[in-house]
Formats: structure tokens, C-alpha cells, sequence
């Protein structure tokens, strides 16, 4: 009988500033994965759409208020994490309110998608980047 994994779904979402850099996170001590450069976001709970999930993510991790309509799905990452197989969900964030906080993450940076590729990621996300760097009008770099 063939096994099938368990998919892991994540919501994370590419905030773009007025000059075209992204706002990426350091994941906090004591978690999974703890010092890598990641998109805000989360894991989506059960009974949530992943754009409430967002929503959600983004109002605790950076203190910040996204409405559904300012934000369009991107892309998506799918990769073995672990036992379960993570499907994570970027969206694209035009608009929002407030000002981003680390209120979970050791600290925020705004990247161009050149400074990406030289901070530490989880492996996951790194296909996203020449789609990311796409989608920005940037040259994706060539390792
Ligand atoms: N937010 C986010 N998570 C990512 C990215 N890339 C990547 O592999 N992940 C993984 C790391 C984690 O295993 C998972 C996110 O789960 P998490 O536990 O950090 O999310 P959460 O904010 O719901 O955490 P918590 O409330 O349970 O503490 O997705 C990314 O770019 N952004």
C-alpha cells in the first residue's frame, strides 16, 4: 500500500517596499529552523482560508493589518519537511497598515532579490527567488 504524506500547509507573504525590496524575518531561537531568513507567515489553522491565515500571521508577526483584496497568490514552494510534506502558499502583498514589527522574529530586513540569495533561507524557499526576482522586474542571480 502506498503511503502518502502528510501536507503541511503555510501561508507567507512577499511584502514589497516603494523601492522594490522584500521584508524577510529571522526565524526566532528555539524553532525549527531557528536563524534562517524567511517570509512572514505561518502555518494555516484548521477551519482558516489561507487568506485569513494571512490576515492573521501577519497581524501577530509584524503588527500589521492586510486586507484579503491588497494581496494575490504568487507562487508556491512544495518540499519534504521533516515527516510531512510542506505546500507553502506566497502571496503578494500590495497595501497594508502599520508599520512592521519583529514581534516574533529575532529581526526584519528589507532585501532586494539579490541580497536573498546571499542570506541564509530554509531550502524551501530558495526556487522561489528567480520567480520572485520575475515577478519584481530584477535579474535573478546566477550561482
Ligand atoms: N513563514 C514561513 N515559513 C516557512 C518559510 N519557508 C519554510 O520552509 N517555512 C516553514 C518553516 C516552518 O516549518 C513552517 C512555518 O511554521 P511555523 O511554526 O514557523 O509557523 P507559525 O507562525 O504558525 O508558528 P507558531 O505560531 O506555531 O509558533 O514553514 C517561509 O518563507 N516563511
Amino acid at each position: 500500500m502506498e503511503i502518502y504524506p502528510t501536507l503541511f500547509p503555510v501561508v507567507a507573504a512577499l511584502l514589497v517596499d516603494d523601492t522594490g525590496r522584500v521584508l524577510v524575518q529571522q526565524r526566532p531561537q528555539g524553532t525549527a529552523m531557528a536563524g534562517l531568513w524567511e517570509f512572514p507567515g505561518g502555518k494555516i489553522e484548521a477551519g482558516e482560508s489561507p487568506e485569513t491565515a494571512l490576515v492573521r500571521e501577519l497581524a501577530e508577526e509584524l503588527g500589521i493589518t492586510v486586507l484579503p483584496d491588497a494581496c494575490e497568490p504568487l507562487t508556491f514552494a512544495s518540499a519534504t519537511l521533516g515527516q510531512k510534506h510542506l505546500i507553502l502558499l506566497l502571496f503578494r502583498c500590495t497595501a497594508w497598515q502599520g508599520e512592521p514589527r519583529a514581534l516574533h522574529a529575532t529581526a526584519l530586513r528589507w532585501a532586494t532579490v539579490a541580497e536573498l540569495y546571499s542570506l541564509p533561507m530554509p531550502p524551501a524557499d530558495l526556487p522561489l527567488l528567480p520567480i520572485i526576482a520575475q515577478s519584481l522586474g530584477q535579474k535573478p542571480v546566477c550561482s
